[in-house]
């Protein structure tokens, strides 16, 4: 079907150049007819010679008519019919040619005429061979009929001349058929080939077109460079991408000319644009080797395009421009978050760490200052305990925003976690500076805070170390403005303590004292020392308040202010703890058995023990396994401890004292809002801080104080302890203002199982 198409187009093609050819041809035909016939006037009967023109004249007109309608009316045969009616034309007009022969007689001797007639019938083929020579039905339909006729007359002729004649129009006409037949297969040949070429060429614009509607969908920006560097293919992405024209594109810049659009529009950021190119072409220095490229930019506008480059086998670049400003945006985001504390909007620690290295790192170059600041917020537990999580969540906001306020703009202001702060910095030329920057926070930090309709209280401690003077690592130094931090809350909170070397050495010495309490944990080197508590009235021991010490292998019996901290920051306290309560227990359950009835041992917790799931029950174990029963115990709590948490250490009192457990408020007086709470924790016994006893009779409104807690703790039920009673005359006015019992070295100082023993027996015999 395909081929015959084929065949058919290139018919068509071959009778367009006949009828385009019969256009000259005919009309000559007409001419020469005339002029032949002028020409044999003389020697031809008018008649027929008028006869044998007119019939040439009409016939050819008509083939100029059929020439006319072809053109026309191309639609009006097929073209097979158009063939067939140029061959008949043909035919016709070859066969008036031929029959001009037939009006000479035949004689003896050849007519000139004859011979002009027959030059002219070789002279009309011959051009019919030429110009009808693309169809080869059409000029042998000519030469043919117009070669017969001759041929026949002059091979019936008597004389050999005339027979030569008739062999030599043979031959010329076989001559005549050959070319003709081999024009035909050239002409149609080249038509075929051109057909061929004419598919192709349209398959390849189809392939183009297709290509480039794909490459317009993308989302892609798509240019493709040749090897010589000229821009051959581009999309619709690319222009909307680059803000690029079209126009331009259609030009076929070079890549130099497109880079150099790319640098006036602004993507490769200020600069020479010149030297902008220079750089960028470098890529391209030998299109036959162009190395695969991929990296981001971000355009003026804002879109970031990732580009990639690949180099095509045959030289040149295809470069993609994909726009990525979402992905960016989000993993931007991501970076903010992973970067960023979610609640202040300050960086975090890694980013904190990274830029102090950063800052120190140049500051060893440049000989700079790098000043580092580490803060805590004083009380911040209380706060959120007692005002809520939400009230301490925009507490850290509003500091985090004064502090960002204080801070400089080249400064890192961080938030470490809780309620830590931190800030590098460097703008600072000399310590008094550090101290100024210092005291300017602290100020901020201290001015009170408004959230809703509650006026928050808080201020800061800091400690800070200066770097080169404290020329350390980054870690070194943030641990020494740790330590400086430490020694500013020990010294009473709302200070700033800056980071010498000797805060270093109590540092090295918590940590070797850490190791050792491990040593004496696993190696039981505690024992407990107990201090007598009296009755005031009948003067009995009723009791002894437990006191831990630790027998150094070396520096003899240690005081627990000196290790008990640093238990209670490194979890030790539990275990130590733990053997406090064993060992007191176990006391109480010798003294009760051999000396007294009902001694009661006051065991003093630390707030991490308090705080512990599984005290309550530990103490019922060892209770049980030790036979000593709830009421000859008693567990020493400090204010600090409950404050912290009201409701979780009102329930676990009030615990212990469902189990007959008497609970008693230590060092009560120098804690925080002591009164008000006091109803609440319901405690069994309030012991008065020793520094109002010892001022007691020196100081009127210690008398006073003393007077009040004893007389409020009365009122709620309560027994009241002094504490540090050290003579005589503090006893006598104790005594007076109905204090029930007294402990303090005037009775005896914390002494050793055997030595209470002993003291025990010399108070009874005394009694
Ligand atoms: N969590 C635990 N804390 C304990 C334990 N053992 C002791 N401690 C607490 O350590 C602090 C220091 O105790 P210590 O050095 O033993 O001092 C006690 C007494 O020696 C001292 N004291 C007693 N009377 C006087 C006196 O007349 N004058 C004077 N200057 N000091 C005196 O007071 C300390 C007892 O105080 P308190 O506990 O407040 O009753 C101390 O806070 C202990 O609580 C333990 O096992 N666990």
């Amino acid at each position: 079907m395909g081929s015959q198409k084929h065949t058919e187009d290139i018919l068509r093609e071959q009778i367009s150049m006949l009828y385009q050819g019969g256009k000259v041809s005919v009309p000559v035909n007409i001419i020469t007819s005339l002029i032949l016939a002028a020409l044999s006037w003389p020697a031809l009967d008018h008649t027929s010679l008028i006869i044998w023109a007119s019939a040439m004249v009409m016939l050819s007109i008509l083939r100029l008519f059929s020439c006319f309608l072809y053109f026309s009316q191309p639609r009006l045969f097929s073209t097979h019919g158009w063939a067939n009616t140029f061959v008949a034309g043909s035919v016709l007009t070859g066969l008036l040619w031929g029959s001009i022969i037939f009006l000479f007689p035949h004689q003896s001797t050849l007519s000139p005429y004859l011979l002009i007639v027959v030059i002219f019938i070789a002279g009309m083929t011959a051009g019919a061979t030429s110009t009808s020579g693309t169809y080869f039905k059409a000029s042998a339909g000519f030469v043919v009929p117009a070669t017969a006729p001759p041929i026949a007359y002059f091979s019936m002729g008597s004389t050999s001349v005339e027979l030569a004649i008739s062999i030599v129009l043979i031959v010329y006409t076989a001559m005549l058929l050959r070319t003709s037949q081999t024009s035909d297969k050239t002409i149609h040949g080249f038509l075929e080939q051109r057909r061929l070429n004419r598919a192709q060429a349209a398959e390849l614009h189809e392939q183009q077109e297709l290509l480039q509607s794909v490459l317009d969908t993308i989302e892609v920006g798509v240019v493709v460079f040749d090897r010589d560097m000229k821009l051959t293919l581009w999309n619709n992405a690319l222009t909307r991408y680059l803000n690029i024209s079209p126009n331009w594109l259609k030009t076929k810049p070079t890549m130099e000319d497109f880079i150099r659009l790319n640098a006036e529009n602004g993507d490769f950021g200020q600069g020479d644009i010149e030297e902008l190119v220079r750089s960028r072409m470098k890529r391209f220095d030998d299109p036959q080797n162009i190395t695969p490229h991929r990296f981001e930019r971000t355009r003026p506008t804002g879109t970031r395009l990732e580009i990639m480059g690949n180099p095509m086998p045959e030289g040149g670049v295809v470069t993609t421009y994909t726009d990525v400003t979402e992905r960016f945006l989000r993993l931007e985001k991501i970076r903010l978050l992973a970067d960023h504390d979610s609640l202040t909007g300050l960086v975090n620690r890694p980013v904190f760490e990274r830029r102090l290295r950063h800052a120190i790192a140049s500051a060893k170059r440049s000989g700079n200052m790098v000043s580092i600041f580490y803060l805590d917020l004083d009380h911040f537990k209380d706060i959120n305990d007692t005002m809520g999580h939400p009230t301490g969540d925009q507490l850290l906001k509003q500091v985090a925003t004064r502090l960002k306020k204080t801070a400089r703009e080249t400064d890192t202001v961080a938030r470490l976690g809780g309620d830590e702060f931190a800030i590098i910095g460097t703008h600072h030329s000399n310590v008094h500076d550090v101290y100024r920057f210092a005291e300017r926070i602290l100020d901020i930090l201290s001015e009170p805070v408004e959230i809703g309709e509650q006026i928050v209280h808080t201020g800061a401690s800091i400690g800070a170390t200066i770097f080169p003077l404290d020329n350390s690592t980054p870690v070194e130094l943030f641990s020494h403005a740790d330590m400086a931090l430490y020694k500013a809350k020990e010294a009473g909170r709302d200070r700033f303590a800056l980071f010498d070397s000797h805060m270093n050495d109590e540092l090295q010495d918590r940590k070797r004292i850490e190791t050792e309490l491990r040593h004496a944990i696993h190696n039981n080197e505690f024992v407990l020392y107990y201090q007598p508590q009296i009755d005031f009235e009948t003067k009995a021991v009723i009791g002894a308040e437990a006191l831990l010490r630790w027998q150094h292998p070396e520096r003899g019996i240690v005081a627990p202010d000196l290790f008990l901290p640093i238990a209670e920051t490194n979890r030790l306290i539990n275990p130590i703890g733990n053997w406090v309560i064993e060992e007191a227990c176990a006391f109480t359950n010798r003294i009760n058995g051999a000396k007294s009835e009902n001694f009661k041992v006051s065991i003093n917790l630390s707030a991490v023990q308090f705080r512990s799931e599984g005290l309550q029950s530990f103490i019922m174990e060892t209770m049980t396994k030790s036979g000593v029963t709830a009421d000859q115990i008693e567990l020493e709590i400090t204010e600090s401890m409950v404050i912290t948490n009201v409701e979780d250490a009102i329930k676990t009192l009030r615990r212990f004292q469902s189990l007959g457990i008497s609970v008693a408020i230590d060092d009560f007086g120098t804690g925080y809002s002591s009164m008000a709470y006091l109803k609440d924790f319901s405690a069994n016994v309030l012991k008065i801080d020793r520094s109002f006893v010892s001022e007691a009779n020196k100081r009127d409104e210690n008398r006073k104080i003393i007077a009040g807690i004893i007389s409020l703790g009365h009122s709620l039920g309560m027994q009241i302890v002094a504490e540090g009673v050290e003579d005589a005359d503090q006893e006598s006015l104790l005594q007076s203002l109905k204090c029930d019992f007294a402990q303090g070295y005037y009775y005896g100082r914390p002494m050793p199982e055997a030595d209470f023993l002993t003291y025990l027996e010399e108070r009874s015999s005394q009694t």
